[in-house]
């Protein structure tokens, strides 16, 4: 059953159109990639799964029900740059999605709930590898520890949806490694959906389920940003992480690159091939 429908969506600033006619279905469990040239409206894309930000038109809905206008526990986001906390320990940002949920007014828990929520961060700490830094404050880790602390800081809210914005983009490529095997641990280990927008093709084959191109179908060349970016191409992978019966691809799935179902697709191609 399709878990996430997007229909028809399209983002203006102004009267500049940076998405239009985005329309996407998504199963539960699905690691979809997202990759696109800079500036065609990615991470416009994922602030508006988040709730961050209204469409301009167009509908997001999640088993059917329109999302929530605000971002909300059922979807966490972590981007490139560290979102932690800079004057918390690494167990005081993991202690805080608690506290702030059980305690919005205070931001404090006490007694039970306190330690509850203790227990449930030192856990985390372990599963991403932090345990021995719990007492360090962000600056005093590294680039990839700091992502390793947001993506736990993220999980711990127990999204069903986690939104990741170039989230190893700066790291070093053997701690991206690292990274990559972590996320794909988290994923299957949770079972929540995740979209991830990355500039490295690369990465978008390795861990998607699913890679999706945006890019512009009409082009001006006398006002290039005349017309905004959709999904140009939605191809079913085979992520190099997944064993022959994950469930995620079959071999005799549906072609392995597909824009027929876009129809806006088709006749944008036909309106450009017009004098
Ligand atoms: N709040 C805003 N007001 C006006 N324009 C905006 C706003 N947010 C984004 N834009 C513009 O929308 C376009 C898409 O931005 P977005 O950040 O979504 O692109 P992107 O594909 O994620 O880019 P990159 O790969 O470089 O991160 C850009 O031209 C950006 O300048």
């Amino acid at each position: 059953m399709t878990f996430l429908t997007a229909q028809r969506i399209g983002v203006s600033y102004g009267d500049v159109p940076i998405l239009e006619r985005v329309d996407l279905r998504v199963e539960e469990g699905a690691l979809v990639t997202i990759v696109g040239a800079s500036g065609c409206g990615k991470s416009t894309f994922l602030r508006i799964l988040l709730g961050q930000e209204r469409a301009t038109s167009g509908t997001i809905a999640i088993n059917g029900v329109p999302i929530a206008a605000e971002p909300d526990a059922g979807r966490g986001i972590v981007f490139q740059r560290y979102s932690v906390f800079p004057h918390l320990t690494v167990l005081g940002n993991l202690m805080l999605p608690a506290e702030f949920e059980g305690s919005r007014v205070l931001g404090r828990l006490f007694g039970r709930r306190r330690r509850a929520a203790r227990e449930a961060a030192e856990a985390m700490m372990d599963k991403i590898g932090l345990d021995h830094a719990r007492d360090r404050y962000p600056a005093q880790l590294s680039g990839g520890m700091q992502q390793r602390l947001a993506i736990g800081q993220a999980l711990l809210k127990r999204p069903r949806v986690l939104l990741l914005d170039e989230p190893f983009g700066a790291l070093d490529p053997g701690t991206r490694r690292d990274m990559q095997a972590m996320l794909i641990d988290l994923w299957r280990e949770t079972g929540m959906t995740v979209f991830m927008v990355t500039h490295d093709i690369q990465e978008a084959f390795h861990l998607g389920t699913r890679l999706l191109v945006f890019d512009k179908i009409r082009h001006d060349p006398q006002f290039p940003a005349a017309y905004g970016a959709t999904i140009t191409y939605d191809i079913p992978l085979r992520g190099q992480h997944m064993s022959p019966d994950a469930g995620a691809f079959r071999l005799d799935a549906e072609p392995a690159v597909t824009n027929a179902g876009n129809p806006f697709l088709s006749r944008a191609t036909s309106e450009e091939t017009q004098p």
